[in-house]
């Protein structure tokens, strides 16, 4: 097998076969079969384009499935991903694949020394027709990979000279069972010291994305007890949340390579790579050493551009990993001494991961072994058939394919099973009676799936519905989801760690942060004083329309208990930390408490991060707000801005929360334009994570005058938020979200934004052009009503409006017998 251009597209490359195969026999070597966990569809991973999805791959033989039968229930949360030839071969569709991926029953999914508790199985390749030299391998297509879709109605093949003077050799490992544990990567010839064993094509990963994201059953959610919890306010409000929280890491975490100050994961994607086992260079007493070590293809690959640009964090390299250009990264596994024949390949894996095997085998020891046994496992074992009186262990649960016709209608509970052809609606089930007629008919009770994955042909079930004359075949044993295994909290997890000296990983993959602290002067500032934001290198001011300003304690404490209290801070966990980020533009209402409701955003893909806003939706709600923020005395914000800018009057027309766990370089705007310099968005952090760099990037210079034609050309400077210091970004102030993650550490950024202007005939229609949320409404002559009402250079009694007795802040105020002090 050769991996080279491929004949339609010559950024992308593919698998070829040199020689002949005749139909039936099998290709290249065993490769890797893991299951991935997927209940977060919203969020990217490269991994996607690579997943099969196991209720719509087929093959053309018998042993059509991908996965076991009892693992049809979890599968809805499941994709496969398998190594080498699974990954690297483009789609054919039924009509034009000439292999076909086979999976290896294993019953590995406790043994030390596999994927370590895993469901990790192996796959083979087959020949479905004779396969002449130098055509394209294909596959019959993954479920949801668009770009292999648009390639399959084409049939393609190169020249063996071609193969070899362009394409890497793809069959040089054999996988077999290795002495020290599991599956290993054996070298089919003989290398010399210096010599490349293996190419290997990498898929660069982003920590975050091997969390495993847990979706709890919509009949868990919270009832009564806290009527602010989000899931309570999400229902029925227009946008679909789903419940979800970050569990653990993949299984797919043990096949990565990375290090751990880094959030940058490579996996090979070679076949056979992923077996290579570890052996220790630094243990004495150890015979076995490792042959190999690791280092950057230059013949191969784009090594230069990729670890040349310095973007950061790896999202950026995502993007021109997977772009248009087709940029990606080959590894080289180079032998360290003579390799014969046979000779197992092995790596040293570094002393992280040999300090992390060696806690996870001493644990092993420590703790009871866990009687878990697979469905299939338990019904060879026990004979099972389905009874109400059977009791079953913890992990098991029974399943019956019911596919709900009525969907439409308003649920029944009770319903006569109806359905002649057996698909994929398993849903989980109780056995209430066997009618021992003529066909052995059951009762049972089916209850909702806990899956949002579940697939549309089987009708919405929303409460548990009574269903009579269930034929046996309709009834199954399956694992209960989140059960397995692979979600033990003992299973052992660690990468792979690349050769940490010399410039394997390029300083700008690492973390923290080269430059933590930013570019501009941080001087301390007193509530309500005013300063330029300046560079630090040169003292000069960055650009007209953006300052710093001093925001008093109060401020912070008070909005951070009035987003507790009222539900905000839930909703932004909820779409930033544990995963449930709304789609692109998607946004709604929802209620919040004070009989509130308020209007959550996500922009647009181009701004390229998890940042969502929270906004009042109405009247009643922007008050709230509003009264909140005089509680919280904002007062003296307005006063020193005021006075500051020669203001005449000003009003917060615009008030927002806004939050986010993740963006790459961030998309570069303006907040409002063309105001006369008396419109600000003034940004209170009131969350900052512990493990950031500077979170805002601004342009020097840019303003009205000169429009942001050339702003590619203009010096960006990265502004570190402080706790007190607001930081007001007005006409023409360029400003974009810096590059962050902070999803490994759990963390988001919260801020108060409060657009704030000095209104007047001539700038009311460009304050109104800004408008982004649901409320204020597009009225010229509100916004122009509006004007001083919160602060008047004439009038010291214009201010925020303070909060009603029944607000939600004076009545924890009045609970905890305090007064609040004004
Ligand atoms: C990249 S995989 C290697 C393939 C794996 N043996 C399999 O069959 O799927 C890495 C995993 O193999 C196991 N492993 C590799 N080298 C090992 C060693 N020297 N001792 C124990 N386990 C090892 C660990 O479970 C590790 O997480």
């Amino acid at each position: 097998m050769y991996f080279s251009p491929s004949p339609w597209n010559p950024h992308q490359w593919t698998l070829y076969s040199a020689v002949t195969i005749t139909a039936g026999s099998l290709l290249g070597s065993l490769d890797l079969f893991l299951s991935i966990t997927d209940a977060n569809p919203n969020e990217y991973s490269p991994w996607h384009d690579l997943v099969w999805d196991p209720l719509s791959y087929t093959t053309t033989s018998e042993e059509n499935v991908l996965y076991p039968e009892a693992l049809w229930e979890t599968n809805y949360l499941h994709d496969i991903l398998l190594g080498g030839i699974g990954s690297l071969t483009e789609c054919g569709g039924s009509e034009y694949a000439n292999i076909e991926l086979i999976a290896v029953p294993a019953d590995h999914h406790n043994r030390q020394g596999d994927g370590s508790a895993s469901t990790r199985q192996l796959i083979q390749a087959r020949a479905i027709r004779d396969i002449r030299p130098g055509e394209v391998l294909l596959t019959p297509c993954r479920a949801n990979n668009q770009k292999m879709m648009r390639l399959y109605n084409r049939n393609a093949s190169r020249t063996f000279d071609d193969l070899l003077q362009q394409g890497m050799c793809m069959d040089t490992v054999s996988v077999q069972p290795s002495s020290i544990g599991g599956h290993g990567a054996f070298s089919k010839q003989h290398v010399s010291t210096g010599q490349v064993v293996m190419h290997s094509p990498v898929l660069l990963l982003d920590r975050s994305q091997l969390n495993v994201v847990q979706q709890h059953a919509r009949s868990s959610y919270p009832t009564g007890a806290n009527e602010n919890r989000l899931p309570q306010f999400a229902r029925g409000h227009g946008i679909q949340f789903n419940n979800t929280h970050v569990r653990r890491q993949q299984l797919f975490t043990n096949y990565v390579y990375g290090r751990d100050d880094s959030n940058v994961l490579l996996w090979p994607m070679a076949p056979g790579s992923n077996f290579i086992q570890h052996a220790s260079s630094a243990s004495h007493e150890s015979e076995i050493l490792p042959n190999v070590g690791m280092q950057w293809s230059r013949q191969y690959g784009h090594a230069d551009t990729l670890l040349a640009s310095e973007s950061y964090p790896v999202m950026e390299l995502l993007e021109m990993a997977f772009g248009e250009d087709g940029y990606y990264l080959v590894m080289e596994y180079v032998a360290l001494r003579d390799i014969k024949p046979g000779d197992e390949i092995l790596l040293d894996y570094g002393m992280d991961w040999d300090a992390a095997w060696n806690e996870h085998q001493q644990q092993m020891q420590e703790l009871p072994r866990e009687a878990f046994v697979t469905a299939d496992e338990y019904k060879q074992q026990h004979a099972w058939e389905p009874l109400s009186t059977t009791t079953l262990p913890s992990y098991l649960q029974t399943a019956c394919h019911f596919m709900n016709m009525n969907a439409s209608e308003e649920p029944s509970n009770v319903a006569i099973w109806q359905n002649p052809t057996l698909s994929y609606c398993w849903r989980p089930c109780d056995i209430l009676e066997r009618l021992d007629d003529e066909n052995l008919h059951y009762t049972v009770v089916v209850h909702p799936m806990e899956s949002i994955r579940e697939p549309s042909e089987c009708g919405v079930l929303k409460t548990a519905v009574q269903v009579t004359q269930i034929p046996r075949e309709a009834i199954r044993l399956i694992n209960r989801p989140y059960t397995l295994p692979e979600y033990s909290d003992h299973a052992f997890r660690h990468e792979i760690s690349v050769p940490l000296h010399g410039d394997f990983y390029p300083r700008h993959w690492l973390l923290p942060d080269p430059q933590p602290y930013g570019d501009f002067i941080a001087s301390p500032l007193t509530p309500g004083m005013m300063a330029p934001i300046r560079w630090q290198s040169s003292a000069q001011v960055v650009t007209p329309w953006a300052f710093r300003v001093g925001v008093p304690t109060s401020v912070r404490q008070v909005l951070l208990e009035y987003c507790e209290s009222m539900g905000i801070m839930d909703v932004f966990r909820h779409v930033t930390i544990e995963g449930n980020a709304l789609q692109a533009r998607q946004n709604g209402y929802l209620p919040l408490a004070d009989g509130t409701k308020w209007y959550l955003q996500r922009p647009g893909p181009e701004w390229r991060s998890n940042l969502h806003w929270l906004s009042p939706g109405d009247e009643h709600s922007h008050e709230h707000y509003l009264q909140a923020l005089s509680a919280s005395g904002f007062d003296t914000v307005l006063d020193g801005v005021g006075k500051y800018l020669g203001m005449d009057g000003l009003v917060a027309f615009h008030v927002t929360f806004i939050a986010v766990s993740q963006s790459t370089e961030g998309y570069q705007h303006h907040d409002v334009l063309w105001t006369g310099a008396k419109t600000y968005n003034v940004i209170v952090p009131l969350l900052l994570a512990n493990h950031t760099g500077p979170e805002l990037d601004l342009v020097e210079g840019a303003s009205f005058e000169d429009g942001f034609d050339d702003k590619e050309d203009r010096i960006v400077g990265r502004y570190r938020y402080e706790y007190e210091v607001g930081s007001m970004m007005g006409d023409g102030a360029v400003h974009a979200t810096s590059a962050v993650d902070y999803r490994r550490h759990n963390e988001m950024r919260l801020a108060a934004t409060i657009y704030i202007a000095d209104v007047n005939e001539q700038n009311a229609n460009s304050i109104l052009k800004e408008y982004t949320q649901a409320y204020p409404p597009d009225d010229r002559d509100l916004l122009l009503s509006w004007a001083g009402r919160h602060w008047k250079k004439t009038d010291p009694s214009a201010q925020l409006p303070r909060p009603s007795d029944d607000h939600i802040l004076m009545r924890r105020r009045a609970s905890e017998g305090t007064v609040m002090s004004q």
